[in-house]
């Protein structure tokens, strides 16, 4: 484990490495079994550092590099987050030296040379392939997020270009959202703040009660990392949780969390009072969820979406929600985001819909951008890879 003497030596160095960065390369290293990863950022920061010197030969003996002096990471999107731009590019910037799309397109022939990698924020800008031809030194595409979905990792790897992505911080928060989504919605809870300012309407009829998660039963339609966080929680409500997913975890994982495998997603959908949608989207996931699945679902049944948009057929959805097929929907991702004003799915009271809001915490965006900083360094100093994605 993580206990050598050099490492106790390291620790106080990261002066300037948050503690969520710590705690986010701790496992790492712990797992690789040496130093590497909190070498690779300990190097970027200072020129010349032995492993074992102390706080003072460093401050006193080295020099932090330039901004110039940094591998060059072009920024996409990262505008478009109001108030998180200015946290986020201050922890790039301790490795990086960050470039903007507007900057690249203004300087292109000597900005392309400097660009070794790309930082994508959140799963919206995609990077095609004149943007691969011009940047001849690029090595790595660290996606902030899970999903990559929006890469052509075929093509991306066809130019000798990893991708990375961030699985471990965004686990938790998108979790809190397929519980949110499904409590929300159990109970009605947003036509239930719209009395709340209207309070001439009338709430109590029979038909505008909700419905009980405790004691529930849920169904988990893909149990990666986020699934499993899911079950996690939905244990505490006493809930019943199946679940469908292409490998069968471990028996300790499921007893852990009482959930039972269903090896047909048929049989889930049938036994479910709430299902939930966790899978990545694949060519396989692309419409899993249509209208023969929908039948199959209990008209007393809520379906919840915090994977992506298109792993249900919306058209059939909006059709299962209108004849009152399932109870009710609450989705985190739509198909496209936003929906255009005139979409049917935002004239229905038995649905709840979120702007793909499953990581935006103060919190998960720093932790992506953590998590994406490793692996972009890991690739960078040719060391092993946390988070790499591989094309199928
Ligand atoms: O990480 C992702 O890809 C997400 O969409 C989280 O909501």
């Amino acid at each position: 484990m993580f206990r050598s003497k050099a490492l106790s030596k390291l620790i106080p160095l990261m002066s300037g490495q948050s503690n969520l960065a710590y705690k986010l390369i701790h496992p790492v290293i712990a797992s690789h079994g040496h130093l590497c990863h909190r070498s690779v950022i300990y190097k970027q920061r200072y020129r010349t550092c032995p492993r074992s010197a102390g706080r003072r030969r460093i401050s006193a003996g080295t020099k932090v590099m330039a901004e110039e002096e940094l591998p060059g990471v072009l920024i996409l999107d990262i505008g478009g987050t109001h108030g998180v731009l200015e946290d986020l590019a201050a922890l790039l910037k301790k490795h990086f030296h960050l470039i903007t799309m507007k900057e690249f397109l203004g300087n292109r022939e000597e900005m392309s040379k400097k660009i070794q990698s790309v930082f994508v924020f959140e799963c919206r800008p995609t990077i095609d392939r004149e943007l691969l031809e011009s940047l001849p030194n690029l090595k790595v595409i660290g996606n902030s997020g899970v999903g990559v979905d929006h890469l052509d990792l075929k093509m991306i790897s066809s130019f000798g270009v990893k991708v990375t992505n961030t699985p471990h911080a965004v686990a938790d928060p998108t979790a809190d959202i397929g519980m949110a989504l499904m409590l929300a919605s159990a109970r009605r809870l947003v036509e239930g703040c719209q009395v709340a300012v209207s309070p001439d309407t009338k709430y109590f009829a029979v038909d505008w009660l909700g419905v009980e998660v405790t004691r529930a039963t849920l169904g988990i339609i893909g149990m990666g990392s986020i699934g499993y966080k899911v079950a996690q929680r939905a244990r505490a409500f006493n809930m019943k949780i199946l679940y469908h997913n292409r490998n069968r975890r471990r028996k300790e994982e499921e007893e852990a969390v009482g959930a039972h495998y269903c090896a047909k997603m048929e049989d889930l959908l049938q036994q479910s009072d709430f299902v939930m949608l966790v899978v990545n989207l694949t060519p396989e996931t692309h419409k899993l969820i249509g209208k023969k699945e929908l039948r199959l679902m209990k008209p007393t049944a809520t379906l919840i979406n915090i994977s992506r948009g298109a792993v249900i057929d919306q058209d059939a959805l909006v059709e299962a929600l209108q004849n009152k097929v399932i109870r009710a929907a609450a989705l985190d991702v739509t198909y496209p985001e936003p929906l255009p004003r005139d979409h049917p799915l935002l004239n229905l009271n038995n649905v709840i819909i979120t702007p793909h809001i499953g990581t935006a915490t103060v919190q998960a965006i720093r932790m992506m951008a953590e998590e994406a900083i490793t692996n972009i360094l890991a690739v960078l100093n040719g060391q092993p890879i946390p988070s790499e994605v591989f094309p199928k």
